[in-house]
């Protein structure tokens, strides 16, 4: 069984589009993929969500969506304000687990953080992960204030026994700064694990073509072994 859950150091840091990236280079290498967004909120019924644009993005991957929320909040607080049942951890690990019988790579997104509640009992992402006993890729920002929440993300991991697969930056801008520059060195540092890759700023914004065709290079250089820092800018840091 090959599940990967897929969480962030926080919202809006490239969750989705990472999955994406994942997704399609999974695509590339001839495997079958499913994604699972455990927990859909702030997108209304007829509205396409994460796994919809993972989709969009890479291609022909199978997308399931365990439950959609209007307000635009952790899952367990739009539940409560819709007035519905929240999504359990077992029932996304039971979900993955079921996708994983027939696909050969499971690509689970939360919503926001690891430690962002899906039910009233407190929980999470991390406990679907535990049940999996699957391995966490972790999302992180480019630049200053990212190794403390991906420190943070990481220790939380390993106190739970899960395994980090690595970190990925969602989103590396065109000019990065010093502390982006140095993160590239640090990150890996905090994380006690790889950087597997750094999705360019605007990747989300490329065509379906334009994004299959690079989101293998993004990912290749955990893929080749040799994550090459100074193709990030990163040595004039050093
Ligand atoms: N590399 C990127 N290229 C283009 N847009 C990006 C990139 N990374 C993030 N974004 C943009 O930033 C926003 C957040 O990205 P994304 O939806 O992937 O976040 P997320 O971590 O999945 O958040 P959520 O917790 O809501 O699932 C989106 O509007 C997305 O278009
Ligand atoms: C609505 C948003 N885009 C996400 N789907 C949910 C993010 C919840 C974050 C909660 C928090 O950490 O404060
Ligand atoms: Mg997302």
């Amino acid at each position: 069984m090959t599940v990967l859950v897929i969480t962030g150091t926080g919202t809006e840091v490239g969750k989705t589009v990472t999955t994406a990236a994942v997704a399609a280079t999974a695509l590339a290498a001839g495997r079958t993929v499913a994604v699972l967004k455990a927990a859909q909120t702030g997108v209304l019924p007829d509205e396409p969500g994460d796994a919809a644009e993972v989709a969009r993005l890479a291609g022909a991957v199978s997308t399931a969506e365990l439950a959609r929320y209007p307000d635009p909040l952790a899952p367990a607080t739009a539940a409560r304000r819709a007035g519905r049942a929240p999504v359990r951890p077992w029932e996304i690990a039971e979900a993955a687990a079921k996708l994983a019988t027939e696909h050969d790579l499971v690509l689970v997104e939360g919503a926001g953080g690891l430690l962002v509640r899906f039910d009233a009992d407190g929980g999470t992402l991390a406990d679907a992960a535990v049940r999996l006993g699957a391995p966490v890729l972790v999302v992180a920002t480019a630049g200053l204030g990212t190794l403390n929440t991906t420190e943070l993300t990481a220790r939380e991991l390993a106190s739970r026994g899960l395994e980090s697969a690595g970190v990925v930056i969602g989103s590396w801008p065109d000019s990065p700064d010093l502390a982006t520059r140095c993160n590239v060195t640090d990150l890996p540092e905090v994380a006690g694990a790889p950087l597997l890759g750094a999705l360019p700023a605007g990747a989300g914004a490329l065509s379906p073509a334009g994004f299959r065709a690079a989101a293998p290079t993004w990912l290749a250089p955990r893929l080749n072994g040799t994550w090459d820092a100074a193709e990030f800018g990163a040595r004039e840091a050093l």
